[in-house]
């Protein structure tokens, strides 16, 4: 193939209607969406979209998404429209969120790799809707890529795939999600999401109630499975280097990489600074939806650096971080490495939550607990320029004649404002963090196997970078304001100002495998639920 292709400016009203001129002529033309960039053909001619997987070089029983840009489109698509789609549409339409349903006659077996079903998108990009409006009919967009590379997020990487083979490409910058819709069936009983995107299953299961997660979003697929959903063939994603997830805790991975000859890192944003080997950042780790923009461009970049190994962090598989692991696991051909046997699981989230009390159970289910609030209770830690460093800042009183620390008075005058509580954090959380670089030590000298490291401030004292895993137990402010008064004996003022010295729930929530909501209990079938989750049902067993 080696067409002339144009390219057209988003911006651009004039070539806006020329996009949709050349769509419904039945060209091909290569759009930009908020997702990824779309190669987009009138979803209804059935030469159109022979014509789009011959481009792509993909096989044509990989299903097309059909994109519209109203609810007065959807019905002559579909023989009806179950109440489980009127509810995701209105949440979710348009935005990245693509639904299965019964397809009409009017859509051809050809658009929808030989299935009886349909998946329509409304997508939320104003240039995609305005050319889907001048284009006058639905249309069919897979990711605007070769088959078997990663799907472009910006302009440059469709132009790289695409020029000679579309007769255009529309020019919109970079895509805002970075990866492909989340795909829900409602043709099962109960909704399942095929895969995971931009909108993420805890926002389904808000609108839907229950909602089910296909097994191929996280395992291999069979090689014959059959794909009922665009994007669940398992060589999607892969660039040319060889990827290799490794999940460990943030210092496992540096240790790990550091002693690897010719390695490539896909990290997060900031961990540069530990790796020695050259290294691709694709977002923020306490940021999920960083990584989705990032991603494939990161991807591309492995390529464009000629990176041969690349060893990848393990993207936390909750709100779009799913999607990003699923893209990953991908590109990595389900490759992933555990270097280290024992895992380290940080314990957090705000005072009278119910920290202490989760870690007990946990202790009591074979878990080796580390208690932070006792690391800090031991008179040793705190002492020379420490110490000195202390009363200096909150006064020489802090320390009772004979010698001992006050902590009620160090606690209300370091918790009394935000600039205190950062200094008292400042102090004493480097000799906090290597104490409990010490702790971890022993404990795995002794064989410990899954140790559960029960800290407050554990993002403040830097110590989720010992972590494999993170869990965050949460509670309503008031419950845990009654508890600490009881549980310590404050005053409302006292139980107050230590509360303002922390995080929020949403804080937790994002840097998070799992997070406990203890407002009332928590549950036997939770902490089940939670080591399941993060990958050690058999507590018991692992210690
Ligand atoms: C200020 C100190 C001496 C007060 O001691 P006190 O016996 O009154 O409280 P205790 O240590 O039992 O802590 C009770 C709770 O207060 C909260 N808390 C403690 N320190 C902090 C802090 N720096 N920022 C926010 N909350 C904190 C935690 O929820 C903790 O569980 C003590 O909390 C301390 O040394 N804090 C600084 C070190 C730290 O961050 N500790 C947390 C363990 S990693
Ligand atoms: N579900 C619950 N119902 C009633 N009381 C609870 C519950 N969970 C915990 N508590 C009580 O609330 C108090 C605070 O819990 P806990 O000490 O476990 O909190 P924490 O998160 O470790 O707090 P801190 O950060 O202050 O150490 C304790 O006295 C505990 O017994």
């Amino acid at each position: 193939m080696n067409m002339d292709t144009r390219i057209l400016d988003a911006g651009k009203e004039y070539d806006i209607k020329a996009a949709g001129e050349i769509l419904r002529r039945g060209g091909l033309v290569a759009i930009p969406t908020e997702t990824v960039y779309g190669l987009a053909g009138n979803a209804l001619d059935p030469t159109v979209s022979a014509q789009i997987y011959k481009v792509k070089g993909r096989p044509s029983d990989n299903p097309l998404i059909v994109h519209i840009t109203s609810m007065e489109e959807l019905p002559p698509l579909v023989t009806e429209i179950p109440e489980a789609a009127r509810k995701l549409a209105e949440a979710f339409w348009p935005g990245p969120l693509t639904i299965i349903m019964k397809k009409s006659p009017l859509v051809p077996k050809e658009t929808t790799g030989g299935l009886d079903t349909v998946a329509v998108r409304m997508p939320s990009h104003p240039a995609a809707q305005a050319i889907i409006r001048a284009a006058g009919v639905p249309l069919a967009a897979p990711s605007a890529n070769l088959s078997g590379l990663p799907s472009p997020t910006v302009f440059e990487h469709v132009c790289d795939d695409l020029t000679g083979r579309v007769d255009a490409i529309v020019n919109g910058g970079d895509c805002a999600v970075g990866v492909e819709s989340t795909v829900i069936t409602v043709v099962t009983e109960i909704p399942r999401v095929l895969r995971p995107g931009g909108v993420s299953v805890e926002q389904l299961r808000a609108v839907l109630g229950t909602v089910e997660v296909d097994r191929a979003v996280l395992e291999k697929p069979a090689e014959n499975a059959r794909v009922s959903s665009p994007g669940m063939k398992y060589k999607h994603y892969a660039p040319k280097a060889d990827i290799t997830i490794v999940d460990a805790s943030l210092e496992e991975y540096a240790a790990f990489v550091n002693a690897q000859p010719d390695a490539t890192a896909l990290c997060f944003e900031g961990e540069e600074k530990l790796l020695s080997c050259p290294c691709v950042p694709f977002g923020r780790a306490e940021d999920a939806l960083s990584q989705a923009h990032c991603l494939f461009a990161a991807l591309h970049t492995l390529d464009e650096i000629g990176a041969k190994t690349v060893y990848a962090r393990m993207p936390r598989k909750t709100g779009v971080g799913l999607a990003v692991y699923n893209r990953l696991i991908r590109a990595a051909a389900f490759r992933v490495l555990v270097p280290r046997d024992e895992m380290i699981v940080g314990l957090t989230g705000q005072t009278g939550a119910g920290k202490s009390t989760v870690s007990k159970i946990l202790a009591e289910r074979g878990c080796t607990v580390i208690d932070c609030d006792g690391v800090t209770r031991d008179p040793a830690l705190y002492s020379g320029a420490c110490l000195e460093e202390l009363q200096k800042a909150f006064g020489r009183d802090i320390i009772e004649p004979d010698g001992r620390l006050n902590r009620r008075l160090l606690a209300n005058r370091a918790f009394a404002d935000e600039a205190s509580a950062a200094t008292l954090n400042r102090i004493t959380h480097p000799v906090i963090y290597s104490r409990l670089c010490a702790e971890i030590d022993a404990r795995r000298r002794a064989g410990a196997r899954l140790i559960v490291l029960d800290a407050p401030t554990l993002f403040e004292a830097g110590a989720d970078r010992l972590c494999r895993r993170v869990v965050s137990v949460v509670a309503e402010e008031s419950v845990r304001m009654q508890r600490i008064m009881q549980r310590d004996g404050l005053t409302e003022v006292e139980a107050k100002r230590r509360m303002h010295a922390q995080q929020t729930d949403a804080f937790y929530a994002d840097r998070s495998d799992f997070v406990l909501d203890n407002t009332v209990s928590v549950s036997e079938t939770e902490l089940d639920m939670m080591l399941a989750a993060l990958g050690c049902a058999h507590t018991g067993e692992a210690n």
